[in-house]
């Protein structure tokens, strides 16, 4: 049985608070859903970074869980290396280096120890763990693969389009793992070429709390979005001395590079935005061999996928999955820019209707931008919970006014942040009686916890493909179906 951890457990392993943090030598065992691998020492649940399962590895723990219920450690030596280790490929992330340096590690790349095939094999089996555990489903060993991009072979590098930054000392930082403490850099492996550059690794960011860079890898666009330090945002004189600032900056950079300040809001609120340079948007184009290639305009202010190949894979596993019929109605859940929106309507056809709802209202008004060629679909702004209660309370209205003009929703399709989408949400989605949910996760215990609300309301999990869109990292994307049994 694993002992919860409180203050007087902290003296078992001869540790706390104002102590040094102590060494050990433990044997870890399978890899949670987070990327940690897991071990027991004297009862106690360690949660260890950068080992693979099987390894004995000397670990420093560095700090409590909460509650104190389990600690968080790094591997800083490898007694026995599995036969799937590798070199790390970047320097900055790997603990072995960077305890030897006498630093942490940065808090990216967390599987960059491991050859990619088995990080694959990992992440399956991390998926199937959560998804039985929580989700309460039994699966076969061979029902859940993770399909990568081969592209992406065999290095795992250079994939990401969306990158975000802390700023140290004006330059572009990422945290320690598992801390705030920033740590400069010069270059980020995981990224496209195109962030490298653009070169900003140089500019004075001074007074921006974070920054994010948006490199889409057809076309030469980028879009920097500086969100300011709460203290600046909170004096006019002191905010427009640091736009000026920040404008020369990045008046440096080529004219293609656009770049704008975002004082961040509430989701459902427009954020105030000062463009420095170019636009507050981009174009992103999505090639699916089956769906066909289509341009969605993206805000640098709302959600796109990170993987340059991400759109093109989970469209194609969307629409696999939903078959659309002519004249089907579809509500696309946590919408976006309307980019499943977009290939759903074309295939539902004139007939029929497409819901594109999302909360933010940047998000939206790029969803309208991208899809008003297609009178089918109707883009709602507002939180997916006041949304269903509606339909449900006012099914005959227009669909303008809150209603659904009587029509039954026959396919919702759902992809939430990762917190993933709650009992009230699931359980009004449940009295919609739509023929099926398509569910795409960037979450496995998030999927989880959803699955066995869904399945305590009577739906079953009928297939799942998982994708391997962050390669060298924890994260796994799926696509699940659930349906209501006949
Ligand atoms: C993971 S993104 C998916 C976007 C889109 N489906 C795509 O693939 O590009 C999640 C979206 O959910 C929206 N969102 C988050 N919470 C929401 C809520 N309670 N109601 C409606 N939309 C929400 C966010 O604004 C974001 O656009």
């Amino acid at each position: 049985m694993t002992k919860a951890m409180d203050a007087t457990a902290y003296q078992d392993l001869e540790i706390s608070s104002d102590q040094p943090p102590k060494q050990l030598t433990l044997e870890v065992g399978p890899m949670a859903p987070g990327g940690h691998c897991i071990a027991r020492h004297e009862g106690y649940v360690i949660f260890v970074r950068h080992a693979v399962p099987g390894e004995t590895v000397v670990v420093q723990l560095i700090q409590p869980g909460p509650a104190g219920r389990y600690w968080w450690a790094d591997t800083i030596k490898v007694l026995t290396p599995s036969e799937f280790r590798r070199t790390h490929q970047w320097k900055l992330a790997d603990a072995l280096r960077a305890h030897a340096a006498g630093r942490r590690p940065i808090g990216e790349a967390s599987l960059g120890h491991v050859v990619l095939e088995h990080q694959r094999r990992l992440k399956a089996l991390a998926f199937r763990s959560a998804m039985t555990r929580i989700g309460e489903q039994s699966f076969d060993d061979a029902e859940i693969s993770v399909t990568g991009i081969e592209a992406d072979e065999p290095a795992g590098l250079q994939w990401r389009t969306r990158n975000g930054f802390l700023v140290s000392d004006g330059r572009l930082a990422v945290p320690v793992n598992n801390s705030t403490t920033p740590v400069a850099i010069r270059n980020i492996p995981l990224a496209v070429p195109q962030l490298d550059k653009l070169q900003l690794w140089g500019l004075d960011f001074s007074g921006a709390a974070r920054v994010e860079v948006a490199t889409p890898v057809n076309g030469r666009q980028a879009l920097i979005s500086i969100y300011p330090a709460p203290p600046i945002a909170e004096s006019d004189e002191i905010f427009q001395a640091h736009v000026g600032s920040w404008r020369q900056q990045v008046a440096t950079l080529p004219q293609h590079v656009s770049a704008m300040v975002v004082t961040p809001s509430r989701l459902d609120q427009r954020p105030e935005i000062n463009v420095l340079q170019g636009q507050n948007v981009l174009e992103e184009h999505v090639a699916c061999p089956q769906w066909g290639t289509r341009t969605f305009q993206v805000s640098g202010a709302g959600y796109w996928h990170a993987h340059r190949d991400g759109p093109a894979t989970l469209v194609d596993a969307v629409m696999r999955a939903a078959d659309v019929q002519p004249g089907q109605v579809i509500a696309d859940l946590y919408a976006g820019a309307g980019l499943y929106s977009r290939y759903l309507a074309e295939a539902t056809g004139p007939t029929g209707a497409v819901l594109s709802v999302d909360a933010s209202p940047v998000a939206s008004d790029t969803a309208r931008h991208n899809l008003q060629d297609l009178p089918q679909v109707t883009v709602l702004n507002d939180k997916v919970n006041r949304i269903l209660t509606s339909w449900l309370l006012i099914p005959e209205a227009d669909v303008t006014e809150g209603g659904l003009n009587n029509r039954p929703v026959d396919t919702i399709v759902v992809h939430p942040s990762r917190v993933g989408i709650g009992k009230t949400v699931l359980k009004a989605i449940d009295q919609l009686r739509p023929d099926k949910i398509i569910y795409v996760s960037g979450n496995p215990v998030a999927l989880a916890r959803d699955t066995r609300v869904l399945s305590s309301c009577g739906w079953s999990l009928a297939s799942t493909e998982a994708f391997d869109l962050a390669p060298e990292t924890q994260r796994l994307d799926s696509v699940s179906v659930f349906r209501r049994p006949s």
